[in-house]
């Protein structure tokens, strides 16, 4: 019997928007598909497609367009077998579950990343999650391991960074903090879309995982008028508006990077900053409400 996918592996397909058809594509084995979504259905145009009668052995890979890249396992039980066949395994043995990519918000502090993402959770209630960050401060009260935190002690969390587990981490009055790629995919895996709000590190290292997520930069109208919005938030000291601000002229060039993100919004008026990112994720909402029968 021809299985695929590694023993034990949950093979699923994942829809993209709510006309995707989820089939695979078949290509030459090509290590370099592990990049952005945008990329990979570039290689892939680049790179071979099997025909129905084509013969697969195992230095054949198969790419599921609408699945994470690094799931991407062949493993075929028996040594050779058709593209067909292997076509027809997938439709047949793979289960349909949305595995909805991540979205991830960057761009200066003030720029409006929260008031954007409130209104979206707001509005799809249940579709968006955050992910559970991991720290080596001690539990307060009420706080629950798995809940509020992963509470873990400095070794651990050490181990964890030479282990690259880390999308992101710091460190703040002698404490780690950090999102692990793992907790991320548990929100994926709970059929939700997990919001990553992050800063430049946190994009560039997303940009090295297979978690496959999509960029959204929110930008100011300008610095000046950044600076009013910190100020009239009353959230911070004269001191941390100076360094916000500073921190924003590096972040407005990162955010200039061609190709570093997949969407730019001015956040000028709240409304039409809203409507565009809304419509940049409505297809996958749409998907993922569909694929709860909703
Ligand atoms: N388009 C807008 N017009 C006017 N005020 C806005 C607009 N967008 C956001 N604001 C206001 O600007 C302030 C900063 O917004 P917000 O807190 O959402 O920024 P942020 O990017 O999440 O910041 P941080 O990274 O520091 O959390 C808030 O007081 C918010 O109400």
């Amino acid at each position: 019997m021809l299985s695929i996918g590694t023993p034990n592996e949950k093979l699923y397909k994942r829809p993209l928007s709510s006309n995707s058809n989820n089939s695979i594509q078949l290509v030459k084995k090509q290590t370099s598909l592990i990049t952005s979504t945008k990329n990979n259905l570039n290689l892939i145009q680049k790179s071979t497609s099997l025909n129905d009668d084509d013969q697969i052995t195992n230095d054949v890979n198969f790419v599921n367009l609408f699945h994470q890249p690094s799931s991407i396992k062949p493993f075929l039980s028996s040594p050779t077998t058709t593209a067909y066949n292997l076509r027809q395994t997938w439709n047949n043995q793979c289960q349909f579950l949305a595995v909805p990519a991540p979205l991830v918000i960057a761009g200066p502090s003030g720029s409006g990343k929260s008031t954007l993402l409130k209104r979206l959770m707001n509005e799809f209630q249940d579709c968006f999650g955050f992910s559970i960050s991991h720290t080596t401060r001690k539990p307060r009260n009420g706080e629950q391991n798995g809940r509020e935190y992963y509470f873990i002690d400095s070794e651990t969390f050490e181990k964890s960074i030479q282990n690259d587990e880390f999308i992101e981490y710091t460190r703040f009055s002698n404490n780690y903090y950090g999102t692990s790629k793992k907790a991320v995919k548990d929100v994926q895996n709970s059929g939700k879309i997990c919001i990553l709000d992050v800063e430049i590190d946190g994009v560039r290292n997303l940009k090295n995982t297979d978690l496959n997520p999509r960029f959204v930069f929110i930008k100011p109208p300008s610095l000046e008028i950044l600076e009013q919005r910190l100020r009239s938030r009353g959230t911070e000291t004269e001191e941390s508006v100076q360094q916000r601000l500073q921190r924003a002229i590096e972040e407005l060039k990162f955010g200039e990077i061609e190709g570093m993100f997949d969407l730019i919004i001015t956040n000028d008026d709240i409304e039409k900053a809203y409507s565009i990112l809304r419509q940049f994720i409505l297809n996958e909402v749409e998907a993922l409400k569909k694929s709860r029968g909703m």
